[in-house]
């Protein structure tokens, strides 16, 4: 399911090691039902390299299941926010490289798959207009208006209750803001979530309230999610397993219960740092 792909030629990692990423592979495919149709993203030897010559992305391969949580950690500058961004197609990545649902994200209309793979950014940026307006904006695109009560019940969703449908961006705090927009990518019914960095400007009950909401929708509407934090404990709280990336390659996959057992060196000095 997935690879650290150059792991083996960086540093000969034991036996031991490629068991337990074997292991890992077997127990998630069991969980995605051992189906090719379950696999949401499939991305194969995804490289990035600058007009300069510096590369950014080594030849990442990863296959994400329906219905999981995924989260990338990795130092500063590993390429995090690339990798979620090759996802919807922020950066276009190469022909034959992302595969979403089986089709080449490169083949499909690109509106149609960011209104499918919803993204969420580190600072909500509210349009002008009421909350309402906010979540009514991106169905009324499609032709779509949603009632009050399919607004209501989409604030509901973000854990907000409904004396927030008439106030203004200004009116909120960044946390009410990151739920709002955490309702408006949400009354898109995407089927996965991009989360970058997504509570790091929150407080501690505000990034609590986010990651309620993250685990509900996997548990009552089987979202798919793929989140870069840079907080472990918050990995460790709601993802099912873990990529780290350093220098542009997934060097390990855990558990998050495992993350301890990394053996990659700049993986320890990161976790160990973290
Ligand atoms: N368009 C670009 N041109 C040149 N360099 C780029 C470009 N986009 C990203 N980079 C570089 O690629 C590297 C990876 O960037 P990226 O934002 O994906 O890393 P990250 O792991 O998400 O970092 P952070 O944790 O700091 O957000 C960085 O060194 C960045 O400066």
């Amino acid at each position: 399911m997935f690879s650290a792909p150059n792991h083996q030629v960086l540093d000969n990692p034991q036996d031991e090691e490629r068991e337990h990423l074997v292991a890992l592979d077997i127990e998630l495919a069991e969980e995605a039902g051992e189906d090719e149709h379950q696999w949401k993203f499939q991305i194969r030897d995804l490289t990035k390299i600058t007009n300069a010559g510096v590369p950014i992305l080594k030849g990442i391969k990863m296959d994400i299941p329906k219905g999981v949580v995924i989260g990338i950690i990795g130092p500063s500058g590993s390429g995090k926010s690339t990798v979620l961004r090759a996802l919807n197609r922020l950066w276009e990545p190469p022909t034959g490289t992302v595969f979403f649902d089986g089709d080449d994200i490169c083949d499909l209309d690109v509106l149609n798959l960011r209104r499918r793979v919803g993204m969420l950014f580190q600072l909500p940026a509210l349009f002008e207009g009421t909350v309402a307006d906010n979540i009514r904006y991106g169905p009324q695109l499609r032709g779509k208006k949603l009632t009050d009560i399919e607004v209501y019940q989409l604030l509901t969703l973000a854990d907000l209750d409904s004396s927030f449908l008439d106030k203004t961006g200004d009116e909120l705090s960044v946390g009410q803001a990151q739920r709002v927009a955490l309702a408006r990518t949400l009354a898109n019914e995407p089927e996965v979530l991009l989360l970058d960095e997504p509570t790091s400007a929150l407080d501690p009950i505000s990034t609590q309230n986010i990651e309620d909401v993250l685990v509900k929708l996997k548990k009552t509407r089987g979202m798919t999610t793929v989140m870069v934090s840079h907080s472990i404990k918050q990995i460790q709280r709601i993802a099912d397993v873990v990529c780290l990336l350093v220098s542009g390659e997934i060097v390990e996959v855990l558990k998050p219960s495992e993350l301890s057992d990394a053996k990659h060196p700049m993986a320890q000095r990161f976790l160990q740092l973290s």
